[in-house]
């Protein structure tokens, strides 16, 4: 049985004020590990410990390259132990073992990637004359704090803690109660690389009593925030409460625009991967297919028949596809399937795995929306399962004003063979990233990822990132 702490200052507390908290296993609905859950008083205490960090420790004293040298061996430690992390993601999650290994994998990429970037941070010179020098610096802003979701709570700590230490920042981590326990594993590989002590703690806790708390407080000077909308709004309201940055990266309904002159037999293995990878618990799913009318029969068909033989199971065992995350989600997901036969004719695929010690998971299965149009309510809102609204359109301008007819803007696919559609698709889309034959493609932590309108704003990965954890001053020396 695992147990995470509290780790606040360098110091690890088994227990905390709030109590115990437990993590369940969502295939099975058994009790896998324990979480000391912080309150209000662990609060002051993490945002002393990394202000302290920030303000007095050696972090932002140490050269750039020594920097680099720690980032580098946190993402080594991270490949050493990817067998023990992955296990544990996977059961902690229900994400399938290979999906847990890739989340392990990308989260090292985020350390390496950012290592080698640690010593290039300059800043520019502005010329003013004779008798004038000017230039620009770039500074720590200081002490980030991380609001971790569920679905991939230790790539998205890597995604979010690695560039806020490259920056030079201190960092609160505060997980999702229903994955807390990978968050300790990367504590642990922090210490171990050498990290100094506060330079990043972890708080697991009622996100609604202590993510409240930690997001007005006056000691944090940043926020990463990856969530659902409305949840991010309340925390961009306690940001505004001491007018601090977020970044925001929330939820999405994205499209995947096939075009009739598409390889159909490369188009649908992305296309189902787009809307079943996670069981559809992944904020860029595509869960909307645009098709060109005249395939529509045809990849519905070939859609149904893909579906119906997904092998779902225990995350563990490696399934197609494994739980949602609880049976409180489930039952939100049902929900939806029952709001799509409203609207629409559900075409459902899967086995459910009904063998002992299975009973107790929160096990949906996928599922096809045919017969309806945009403005469905299957086809706006998020489910975060696996379910993809299948639309019509005749031509590129009716795909795009299809796309774009959403209130949210976080990635689309297009398939196509013409370079036409595809270059028009990407000029016009109104999102912040459009893939042309592909949705993803593995351990991508070099481009900029972010979303339009109620997707958020603010670019996690690549170059950008950094800048959401620096500030810029600027310094003008007159002489003679
Ligand atoms: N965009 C994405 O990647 C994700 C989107 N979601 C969406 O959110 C829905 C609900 O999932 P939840 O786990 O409830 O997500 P949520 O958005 O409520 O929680 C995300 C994080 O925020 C924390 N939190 C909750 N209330 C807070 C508050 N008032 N102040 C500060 N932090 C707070 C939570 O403890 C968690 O760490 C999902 O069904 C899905 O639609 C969930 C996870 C990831």
């Amino acid at each position: 049985m695992h147990h995470a702490p509290l780790v606040i200052g360098g110091k690890t507390l088994a227990e905390a004020s709030d109590g115990i908290g437990e993590s369940r296993d969502p295939s099975t609905g058994e009790v896998i590990g324990t979480f000391a859950r912080a309150g209000l008083t662990e609060v002051d205490q993490v945002v002393a410990a990394a202000r302290h960090a920030f303000d007095n420790g050696p972090w932002t004293r140490m050269r750039p390259f020594e920097r680099g040298r720690i980032l580098r061996r946190i993402g080594e430690l991270m490949l050493e132990r990817r067998d023990d992390i992955a296990r544990l993601e996977s059961r902690d999650s229900g994400k399938p073992l290979r999906d847990a290994y890739w989340e392990v994998d990308c989260s090292a990429r985020f350390f390496e990637y950012y290592a080698g970037v640690a010593d290039k941070q300059h800043g520019t010179s502005i010329p003013l004359g004779r008798g004038i020098v000017d230039w620009t610096v770039k500074d720590a802003i200081g002490v980030s704090l991380q609001i971790i979701p569920w679905n991939y709570p230790f790539q998205l700590i890597a995604r979010g803690v690695a560039p806020a230490l490259t920056a030079g920042c201190a960092v609160v981590i505060k997980p999702a109660s229903d994955t807390p326990l990978s968050a300790y594993e990367f504590l642990k590989i922090c210490q171990e690389a050498g990290l100094p002590d506060g330079q990043v703690n972890l708080v697991n806790g009622r996100g609604s009593l202590i993510g409240d708390a930690l997001a007005r407080h006056r000691g944090v000077d940043q926020i990463t925030f990856t969530g659902s909308v409305p949840t991010g709004q309340r925390v961009l309201e306690a940001a505004a409460s001491h007018a601090i940055p977020c970044n925001m990266e929330l939820g999405g309904k994205s499209p995947q625009i096939l075009f009739a002159d598409a390889d159909m037999e490369k188009a649908l293995p992305i296309i189902a991967g787009g809307f079943l990878t996670h069981a559809g618990q992944v904020c860029n799913a595509g869960t909307r297919l645009l098709v060109e009318r005249k395939a529509h029969d045809d990849i519905v068909s070939r859609l149904h028949d893909h579906i119906r033989k997904i092998n779902i199971g225990r995350a563990l065992d490696d399934p197609d596809m494994g739980p949602v995350i609880n049976a409180g989600h489930k039952a939100e997901v049902e929900g939806f399937y029952e709001l799509a036969e409203s609207e629409g004719q559900l075409l459902m695929g899967g086995n459910l795995p009904l063998e002992a010690g299975l009973a107790g998971g929160a096990f949906v299965r996928p599922a096809l929306v045919t017969g309806i149009s945009n403005t469905a309510r299957i086809a706006r809102e998020e489910v975060f399962g696996p379910i993809l609204s299948v639309i019509p359109f005749d031509t590129a301008e009716e795909a795009v004003a299809i796309a774009n007819d959403s209130d949210f803007g976080l990635v689309a696919g297009v398939h196509t063979a013409s370079i036409d559609h595809a270059m028009h698709m990407a000029q016009d889309l109104r999102v912040g990233q459009v893939w042309v034959n592909s949705f993803g493609i593995g351990l991508d932590v070099e481009f900029p990822f972010g979303g339009y309108k109620l997707s958020g704003f603010g670019r996690e990965k690549g170059l950008e990132a950094i800048g959401a954890y620096q500030q810029i001053k600027n310094v003008c020396v007159r002489f003679g």
